[in-house]
């Protein structure tokens, strides 16, 4: 059996390029002599739609685009994802119901009904239980066994009949429910599983999926197909990755062929004609991930501006690390003729810093101009210091307005980001980005409506020590990012006890502060699980830092407990900076935006933590 698995580029919310595509694909199979075309979950709408989904017009045009593809399946098999509805029926949210399904046709004429999905995603970004009916709830309302809803499809090819196991994404990540979609079809004698799949790319996940396979069909040897789309879906705070890697795996769960990543390609087998070789499974490294998260982030960066009227981008290059690897990126993505790089000295930036912003942008050829603000921010300071309030009670009470150092450095950001920034870009023609990293951004060390604007955040998923990472990868072959830049401290500049020539920088320990944000936001840890881990003496074990970091950083417990409230506080108290911050394109296990949800509810210390804390200071 020829197949072909079209792994094409789903454009979320345009039915009408994704349909065009399809029925190219389908047509250009047929000439290769194919005889299954396979596409990805929702290849017709896109996955990542948020409540369009309750677009009543929307979604019944999606699906009446299955006539189209039906109608060009002459002579070959076609299996494609889209939404299905039942307008007879209400889901419970008293809307008319929807499934999440993969649509089969041959000849013209659809082969069975839709296969509708059984497992519903409903964690990180994933919504389908909000939107979708699941086939286990129809199992349900019927009172019959999910099983009985989970039948392969048969399909007759040069005479022969084939039972296809249709499944959709989730339906093969199966550990964490009590039904086994696989399982249930290897056990109705499907021939082959196929599964139509949407999965963003996150660290390290095509391996886990590899492994995911081969025990699924440990115990019932069958080829097994999984079509992925490439592209980004955005859900409105989150841009994510599809990297596709469609595979074809052999029986025993090895790989027979896969398709380029971030690639619209078509790969094609012969399945029972097995001739092909085993393709090695990919190996693991700290060299291939950066190589993956550079690929995911330029990638990611020129697809979210293709819709833009203009490429242009409009950047503040401090001379920093952060800006540093940004422009890099931005670069690489969209071409040094978009790129407006702006250094805006005050009287705290220094010359290291702005000779090497200077430089950066010599390396990257890109277009450069410097705007100091100094003379700006000292107007803004004589304003605001010399300012009034009259009570107009008729008390005529007079308060004066005194601003704080710390306000001063904020007048810095806010001066570069909304009067600079924002002016260079309108006048571009352009947008500007927010340079911020997960680090900062989780312990809000940023000003909001200063350098927590932007259009975009290329980088906040990305923590301290993964931007250093990634800017000696851009260095790999020529120096782009000057020495300097990685020599220097971290610093914002914004007073003179963050002289970067005096070796002073930002109030953040990185090497062990990006381990503690990860733990809160990625492994969802709480200051009580992290302080019991300190106690017992696993903590560096548990959240992967270096011992000899905790030692050299705490050298008590009042030290380590002082700066874990401080940072679980700060982390807490900074949702507001979050919420009205830009889209940040996801790469981690959870980023800010839409994948990790946050309430703003302030912060709290469990008892058991207020406990421990007592009996780990209780003089001895
Ligand atoms: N719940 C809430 N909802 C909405 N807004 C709220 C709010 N609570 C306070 N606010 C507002 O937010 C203001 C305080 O926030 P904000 O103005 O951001 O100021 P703030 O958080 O006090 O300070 C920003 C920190 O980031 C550092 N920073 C700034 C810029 C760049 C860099 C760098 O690394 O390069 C570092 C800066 O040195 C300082 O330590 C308040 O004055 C108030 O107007
Ligand atoms: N002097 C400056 N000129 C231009 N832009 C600046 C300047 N200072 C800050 N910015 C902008 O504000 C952003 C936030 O500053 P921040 O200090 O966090 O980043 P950085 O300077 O790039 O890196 P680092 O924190 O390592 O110094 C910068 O990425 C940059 O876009
Ligand atoms: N579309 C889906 O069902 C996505 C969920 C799935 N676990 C993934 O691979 O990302």
């Amino acid at each position: 059996m020829k197949i072909a698995v079209a792994q094409i580029d789903v454009v979320a919310g345009r039915p009408d390029l994704n349909v065009k595509k399809i029925i190219h694909e389908i047509e250009k199979a047929r000439q290769a002599g194919d005889q299954v075309i396979v596409f990805p979950e929702m290849a017709v709408p896109g996955y990542l739609l948020g409540d369009e989904w309750e677009n009543g017009a929307f979604v019944a045009d999606c699906q009446a685009y299955n006539l189209d593809i039906c109608a060009a399946t002459t002579g070959i098999v076609a299996i494609w994802g889209n939404i299905a509805l039942d307008d007879t029926r209400r889901s419970e949210d008293g809307r008319i119901r929807k499934y999440n399904a993969a649509f089969v046709a041959q000849n013209g004429r659809m082969v069975s009904t839709p296969v509708i999905k059984t497992l519903m995603p409903k964690y990180r970004e994933f919504d389908d239980e909000r939107h979708f009916y699941a086939s286990r709830k129809l199992a349900q309302d019927a009172e019959k066994p999910a099983n009985d809803f989970i039948n392969p499809v048969e399909v007759t090819i040069n005479e022969k009949v084939l039972r296809l196991g249709i499944i959709l994404c989730e339906d093969m990540w199966s550990d964490d429910y009590t039904i086994n979609p696989i399982e249930i079809l290897l056990a109705k004698d499907a021939d082959i599983i196929i599964n139509l799949s949407c999965s963003p790319w996150t660290w390290r996940k095509n391996l886990k999926r590899h492994s995911v396979v081969k025990d699924r069909i440990r115990h019932h040897p069958v080829h097994l197909i999984y079509a992925n789309n490439v592209g980004i879906q955005n859900n409105g705070k989150n841009i994510f990755l599809f990297d596709g890697n469609s595979t074809v795996y052999h029986p025993d769960g090895t790989i027979m062929k896969v398709a380029d990543d971030y690639t619209e390609q078509t790969i094609r087998v012969d399945i029972m004609n097995d001739k092909h070789a085993t393709v090695n499974a990919p190996t693991v490294s700290d060299q291939k991930d950066i190589e993956e998260l550079y690929n995911g982030l330029v990638y990611g960066i020129r697809k979210f501006m293709a819709p833009f009227p203009s490429r242009k981008v409009a950047i503040g290059l401090s001379g920093g690390i952060d800006s540093a690897l940004s422009v890099s990126l931005l670069t690489a993505a969209l071409g040094a003729e978009n790129i407006y790089a702006i250094n805006m000295p005050s009287r705290f930036n220094s010359q290291t810093t702005r000779n090497a912003a200077l430089q950066l942008a010599q390396n990257l050829g890109i277009h450069y101009t410097s705007i100091p603000i100094q003379h700006a921010v000292d107007h803004t300071i004589e304003q605001i210091d010399g300012a009034v309030f009259t009570r107009m009670n008729g008390s005529d009470a007079r308060e004066h307005v005194s601003l704080s150092p710390l306000n001063k450095e904020n007048i810095q950001a806010r001066d570069r980001g909304s009067r600079i920034l924002a002016g260079v870009a309108s006048a571009l023609g352009a947008v500007f980005v927010n340079n911020g990293n997960k680090t900062e951004t989780a312990l809000g060390y940023a000003t909001l409506y200063g350098d927590v604007n932007g259009a975009l955040a290329p980088i906040a998923d990305l923590y301290k020590t993964e931007v250093y990472a990634l800017g000696r990868y851009i260095n790999r072959e020529r120096e782009i990012i000057p020495q300097t830049i990685f020599d220097i401290p971290a610093s914002a500049e914004l007073s003179a006890d963050q002289n970067v020539d005096e070796g002073k920088g930002d109030p953040i320990l990185y090497p062990y502060h990006d381990k503690l944000v990860r733990a809160f936001v990625e492994f969802r840890l709480d200051p009580e699980d992290i302080l019991r881990y300190y106690h017992n003496g696993t903590l560096a074990q548990v959240i992967r830092c270096d011992q000899a970091i905790i030692d050299l950083y705490f050298k008590n417990a009042t030290a380590f407990i002082n700066d874990l409230e401080h940072k679980w506080r700060l982390y807490k108290i900074n949702i507001f900076k979050r919420i009205q911050a830009p889209p940040i394109i996801a790469v981690s296990k959870r980023a800010f935006g839409f994948d990790l949800r946050e309430s703003q509810n302030g912060f709290h210390f469990t008892r058991k933590y207020l406990k421990l804390k007592d009996e780990l200071l209780k003089p001895v």
